[in-house]
């Protein structure tokens, strides 16, 4: 079988994760093949200023239709809420902790005012006009070794990033703070893994045993905000959804691109229900879009 994949060392690091946990499942030799998306091509625009939709997952859709490979491995926050008809998720696999963590010299109240916030994330962007109205921001794209070492370096003071992908690289020791998810809250599905296959993949079922059930639910939870919304990465809003004990609770933020809070909202439903607890959730705040 053949695995379609980034090429960025956590891109390779997810996938060899999900082989390794494939194996176990499936006796057949799996084979990595790398694809270029065009967020890997473009590199000096900030993403959310890109007009088009699954910049870091189209090219791997399409290696899937095209039955170059069987299946591919993303990010679930980069893959979009809508995909091809003929595509599915087929795994959720547990997911790493979905926190923010500031990568920094110095902590978070310690950095002067015009301290340089490297970011391309329109919600980072948000959260910091909000609580750091001082703070000087500045486009940072690269991948996380490069944007650490370019803090490390001082080109930039600060950033802020998913402690999932520094945990999966091992870079944990660079982390100076880890966010609480109330105070700056991730992307729908930060953390997770999403693997995609063809609906008429004849594996699809021994793929689908990699799901972890309280995993999906969340994601599919957070999902399901942006998807009620029609938005996606072009507008500042955070959203984390927690499985416990049956249920899921849900907590979503919309902010202005000024930093000022828009819309606020704290829902649980039973864990069955994720989707409906999603498009509740949009329905509170679609008003204050
Ligand atoms: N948008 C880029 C991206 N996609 C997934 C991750 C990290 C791993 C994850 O959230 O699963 C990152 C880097 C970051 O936001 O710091």
């Amino acid at each position: 079988m053949k695995v379609g994949t980034r090429g960025s060392r956590l891109a390779l690091k997810q996938t060899e994760d999900i082989i390794a946990k494939l194996s176990r499942i499936i006796p057949d030799r799996i084979e990595k093949v790398i694809v270029k998306t065009s967020g890997d091509k473009i590199k000096d625009s900030q993403l959310y200023k890109i007009d088009r939709k699954g910049i870091f997952t189209k090219e791997l859709d399409n290696a899937v239709l095209e039955e170059r490979v069987d299946f591919a491995v993303h990010s679930l926050k980069d893959v979009p809420t809508e995909i091809d008809e003929d595509l599915t998720i087929a795994a959720v696999p547990e997911r790493e902790p979905p926190h923010e963590v500031l990568v920094s010299r110095l902590d978070w109240d310690e950095l002067p005012a015009n301290s340089r916030i490297g970011t391309s994330s329109l919600r980072r962007e948000a959260f910091c006009k909000h609580y750091k109205k001082e703070f000087k921001l500045e486009p940072l794209r690269g991948n996380i070794d490069t944007r650490i070492r370019k803090v490390m370096e001082g080109e930039i003071d600060a950033t802020i990033m998913a402690e999932a992908g520094l945990k999966r690289l091992g870079l944990e020791e660079n982390i100076k703070r880890r966010f609480p998810l109330k105070y700056i809250t991730p992307a729908a599905g930060q953390g997770a893994l999403a693997v995609i296959t063809r609906k008429d993949n004849p594996k699809l079922d021994l793929i689908k045993k990699l799901n972890h059930y309280r995993s999906l639910q969340e994601v599919k939870a957070e999902k399901s905000v942006l998807k009620g919304l029609g938005v996606g990465c072009q507008w500042p809003l955070g959203v984390i959804a927690q499985a416990r004990n049956k249920k899921l609770y849900l907590y979503a933020i919309l902010l202005s691109r000024e930093g000022d809070i828009l819309s606020q909202v704290t829902l649980e439903g039973p864990i069955n229900k994720a989707q409906e607890l999603g498009e509740r959730a949009a329905n509170e705040m679609e008003d204050y879009l």
